[in-house]
């Protein structure tokens, strides 16, 4: 469809899609899926023509297209042709690069904290394709450990580094909101690559630049 095509492009360039999609608001944005939303709203014993509903199915569309957005480009493309050659040998590191995913088991948010460090091999990358890779892996449904594996490799597949070194910081609202309810825990999880692997002391330095 038209509209999800112009909605994906525009979330993959970071534009104020809302915007745009507002000027459409009465018209229909995805049938099956709002109809989906009016079915879920009717098991939740609401009325779905009461007053603050009534585009409820249309407004959860959106959002969840927007969520999942990552799901229509692939980390190449967000990258587009920013590499740069540069024969800088040591670390680059972004850190606290906040993210926002959904748990594949509950559909509920996962939210927190990505840093991502590479080792050069002749190029450099332009330094917000390394938060647009994170964000691509990050709007799709996830495990934390999958996604922070998936950026780890898609970086170093593209840049053919020396080495990648991931580590996400995240809080789960399915822990949080039921189940378990614990606030305040959070998950850590890493992916070395290449000489962050093997090389105890560049890990070590990563490790140590994160904690800062
Ligand atoms: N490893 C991993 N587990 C996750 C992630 N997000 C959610 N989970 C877990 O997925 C598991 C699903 O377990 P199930 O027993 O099938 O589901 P459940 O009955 O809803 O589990 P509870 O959350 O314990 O109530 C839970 O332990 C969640 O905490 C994630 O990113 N990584
Ligand atoms: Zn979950």
């Amino acid at each position: 469809m038209d509209s999800n095509k112009r909605l994906k492009t525009d979330i993959v360039k970071g534009g104020h899609y809302a915007a745009n999609l507002d000027a459409e608001a009465d018209e229909t944005y995805d049938e099956q899926f709002e109809s989906l939303v009016h079915g879920m709203l009717v098991r939740l014993g609401e009325d779905p023509r009461r007053e603050g509903l009534t585009r409820t199915p249309l407004r959860v569309a959106k959002a969840m297209d927007f969520l999942t957005s990552g799901y229509g480009v692939t980390a190449e493309e967000v990258v587009k042709g920013a590499l740069f050659e540069d024969d800088c040998k040591e670390m680059v590191l972004v850190k606290d690069i906040e993210f926002y995913s959904l748990c594949e088991h509950h559909v509920l948010p996962f939210f927190g904290r990505a840093h991502v460090a590479y080792l050069p091999n002749g190029k450099i990358i332009g330094l917000s394709k390394i938060a647009r890779i994170v964000d691509v892996f990050a709007r799709r449904l996830q495990v934390q450990e999958r996604m922070t594996n998936q950026i780890a490799d898609a970086l170093m597949e593209i840049m053919n580094a020396h080495g990648v070194a991931v580590v996400t910081e995240a809080s789960h609202f399915c822990m949080m909101m039921r189940g378990v309810q614990k606030q305040n825990s959070s998950t850590i999880t890493s992916a070395m690559r290449g000489t962050f692997e093997r090389n105890a002391s560049t890990r070590a330095e990563f490790l140590d630049l994160i904690r800062r």
